[in-house]
């Protein structure tokens, strides 16, 4: 059984008017990618507050490598990747005199800041001081600083917004290398289709409120209700049938006489499952 790298039960927060969590449980182990998604305001950076001790929860616990948050200090700190909107750059250093500031203190090898920075698309950039990147990059450079030392766990708050495809997709081969070698990676994020590709589990989270927790298959496949195809026929037509007895006598007919091209089956996306549970869109 892989260990426990986060673990969560039945945390709470409340803010002075404000429910902004409501008896949350969940793990995360290591070797795991684990989504946390949910519209603007459902909790999620109140949750990465929470595991990473900048904020205390009213009620309930929550582990982090097997120390209670309330205990997280230095050697702690160490073992963990954090990148939210306020992970800050040192303005005035290089892009590389920012990462080689922080392998200093955590003892990386510099040989690790050039690969990386290569991985991520920064290392023609990488003698521009902070302060005269793009969002985009800098956005890049705080991911890096955050997977410099291999961390144990490692929080994403919506890690790939506003980044082109191609940086998205280094960034998510990055993210899948470090889940091989054991790293818990804790992610939120608005966008589904990342979701689906990365995570191993997903909670999904409306108004503080887990609603959903489990696989994206798995939860794909449960809101699965009215079963559909899509054919693509060799004459060109295209047609969309339900799972009727009638429909699936016409598609064996269709595959005895190869009439058909492609068929899919037409299961609801993580949007749409969303959407199904909490009546919101997922913006
Ligand atoms: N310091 C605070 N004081 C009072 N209320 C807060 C505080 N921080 C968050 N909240 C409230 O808690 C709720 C959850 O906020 P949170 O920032 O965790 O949402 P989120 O899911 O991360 O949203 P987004 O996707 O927009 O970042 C919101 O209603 C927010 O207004």
């Amino acid at each position: 059984m892989k260990n426990k790298l986060i673990h969560v039960e039945h945390v709470s927060k409340k803010f002075r008017n404000e429910v902004a969590l409501k008896d949350i449980t969940f793990s995360v182990h290591e070797g795991e990618i684990f989504g946390f998604l949910g519209p603007s305001g459902s909790g999620k950076t109140t949750t990465i507050k929470i595991l990473t001790g900048q904020l205390a929860q009213s009620s309930g616990q929550a582990f982090v490598l097997g120390n209670p948050v309330e205990q997280i200090n230095e050697s702690i700190y160490e073992q963990l990747g954090i990148v939210t909107d306020n992970s800050g750059v040192y303005e005035r250093l290089s892009v590389y005199n920012n990462l080689v500031a922080f392998a200093k203190l955590l003892n990386v090898e510099k040989n690790r800041i050039d690969l990386l920075l290569k991985k991520v698309g920064l290392y023609e950039h990488k003698h521009k001081p902070a302060s005269k990147i793009s969002k985009g990059m800098k956005q890049r450079l705080i991911l890096t600083r955050a997977m410099l030392h291999e961390p144990k766990v490692l929080f994403l708050d919506e890690p790939t917004s506003g980044l082109d495809p191609v940086t998205t997709e280094a960034i998510h081969e990055l993210l899948v290398k470090l889940k091989r070698e054991g790293t818990a990676i804790f992610l939120t994020t608005h966008n589904m289709e990342e979701a689906t590709k990365l995570c191993d589990n997903v909670a999904l989270l409306n108004d503080g409120l887990i609603v959903e927790h489990d696989t994206p298959k798995n939860l794909t496949l449960k809101y699965n209700q009215d079963k559909r195809y899509e054919i693509l026929l060799r004459n060109e037509k295209e047609v969309i049938l339900s799972h009727t007895p009638d429909a699936i006598q016409q598609i064996n007919q269709w595959l005895i006489n190869d009439e058909i091209l492609t068929i899919h089956s037409c299961e609801p996306n993580l949007e749409k499952v969303f959407l199904e549970v909490t009546g919101r869109e997922l913006v």
